[in-house]
């Protein structure tokens, strides 16, 4: 039995090397056309080839943390969780300093029944008639994976013009900014899983789906769009080997579209530090702007810190995180939760990094929010700030 166990685990082991980054082609350059390409059009090709990447100065510490909590940690969950705790979640997340929050979800409550389309539709519209309390800015992000789900959202949206802004840059502390987020994915098989289609058609709806986001919807509302990539460093059907190249056409694609910024999720957390730096180095080969993409890491294997410094050390400033280290995909068996947000912050200010989140009070929703749903609180830094926390508190009464 140990020797069986032995075998799988240095079978996994080697499933895990890079592949030697010589022996693989160089990915095509382009630049990002305008978002302004009709449904099934090609994407225009730049008439030049990106300049250089414009590096981030060496100074620039700021780094902007996504909060997916209320929406990835929570949807799947296989009781239904009232919709009250999920706005409170998302009122005492606003009070933390995190600025993004992924609240929601327009997608079909067939296949994902937590994330049912009444419920976003009611948490999106509570949102806008009352913004929580905030220290900062905030933005909300839902996802929308086809027309319906655009059309669902945009229906709260059009009953309340004035109620949100269309960038995060107009966002104020009353007036948070709305983002839409599309999900394609690396593989073919877990497109299939997650969206019923190939990588193909999933692109087809996004392009009009982007479109529709930015100027093409009859509201006249020009909406930030986040597309996500699923499964870049490992696929629950397809195994570890996923072929970076393909990620970086994807991401391409999706710029072309006019999405704002690619996500990169590492869904199944099988990434390891070597295949997050050989995705990269693809993606930056491929064009594609450090500012423009950021990462998404599960935590399954306990290297979403290592595979977070390794796209640090590359320029990335944009990571999601979910408090109490909730989550997990309904598509991906096995995969556990987002890398604890808890865990980032102390991870990113104990490198002088700026997430200006106040961490005490992430440890606190962490864990609130796991007991109030009866799940393992999962952020080891969470459990290490309350449990400091209460021995100072012991010691100062004796
Ligand atoms: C894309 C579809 C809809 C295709 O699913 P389909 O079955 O091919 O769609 P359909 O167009 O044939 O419609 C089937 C039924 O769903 C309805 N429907 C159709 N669309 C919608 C909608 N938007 N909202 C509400 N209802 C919808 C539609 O009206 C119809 O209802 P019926 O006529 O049978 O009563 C489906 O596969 C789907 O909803 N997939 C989403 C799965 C999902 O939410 N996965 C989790 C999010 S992705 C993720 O977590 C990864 C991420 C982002 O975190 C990053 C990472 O970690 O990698």
């Amino acid at each position: 039995m140990a020797r069986l166990a032995l075998a799988a685990s240095r079978q996994l082991l080697r499933r895990c090397q890079p592949r030697p980054f010589s022996s693989v082609s160089i990915p095509i350059a382009r630049g990002y056309a305008t978002a302004s390409t009709t449904p099934g059009q090609q994407p225009q090709q730049p008439q030049q080839q990106p300049q250089q990447q414009p590096q981030r100065p060496a100074f620039d510490n700021r780094i902007k943390l996504v909060e997916v909590g209320p929406r990835d940690g929570l949807q799947n969950e296989k009781t239904s969780i009232p919709m009250e705790t999920k706005i409170e979640l998302i009122n005492r997340l606003a009070q933390t300093g995190l600025r993004t929050i992924e609240a929601g979800a327009f997608v079909s409550p067939k296949w994902v029944p937590q994330a049912c389309m009444d419920k976003s539709s009611d948490i999106l519209q509570h949102l806008l008639i009352n913004p929580p309390s905030s220290p900062k800015p905030l933005t909300f992000s839902f996802l929308v994976p086809n027309q319906k789900g655009l059309d669902n959202a945009f229906s709260i949206l059009a009953k309340n013009p004035s109620a949100f802004a269309t960038s995060p840059d107009d966002a104020t502390a009353s007036k948070p900014a709305v983002e839409l987020a599309v999900f394609a994915a690396a593989t073919e098989s877990f497109s299939r899983k997650n969206l019923n289609c190939s990588i193909a058609e999933s692109l087809a709806t996004f392009r009009q789906v982007i479109q529709a986001a930015k100027e093409s919807n009859p509201h006249g509302l020009s909406l930030r769009v986040r597309a996500y990539i699923s499964v870049v460093l490992g696929c629950p059907f397809e195994g570890h080997d996923v072929d970076p190249h393909r990620v970086a056409q994807i991401a391409t694609e999706l710029l072309e579209m006019g999405a704002d910024e690619i996500a990169l999720g590492d869904t199944t957390g099988m990434g390891t530090a070597p295949r997050t730096k050989d995705l990269l180095v693809c993606l930056r080969a491929a064009g594609v702007r450090n500012e423009d993409i950021a990462f998404h890491f599960h935590d399954t294997y306990g290297q979403a810190l290592v595979n977070i410094a390794v796209a640090l050390e590359h320029g990335i400033r944009t990571f999601d995180c979910s408090v109490g280290g909730l989550g997990g995909c309904p598509y991906s068996p096995g995969a556990t939760g987002n890398v604890a947000t808890e865990d980032v912050v102390y991870f990113m200010e104990t490198l002088g990094m700026d997430t200006g989140v106040d961490l005490d009070k992430v440890a606190d929703i962490g864990e609130w929010i796991t007991k109030e749903i009866g799940r393992e609180h999962a952020s080891s830094v969470g459990k290490a700030v309350l449990g400091a926390r209460r021995r100072a508190q012991a010691e100062a009464k004796v």
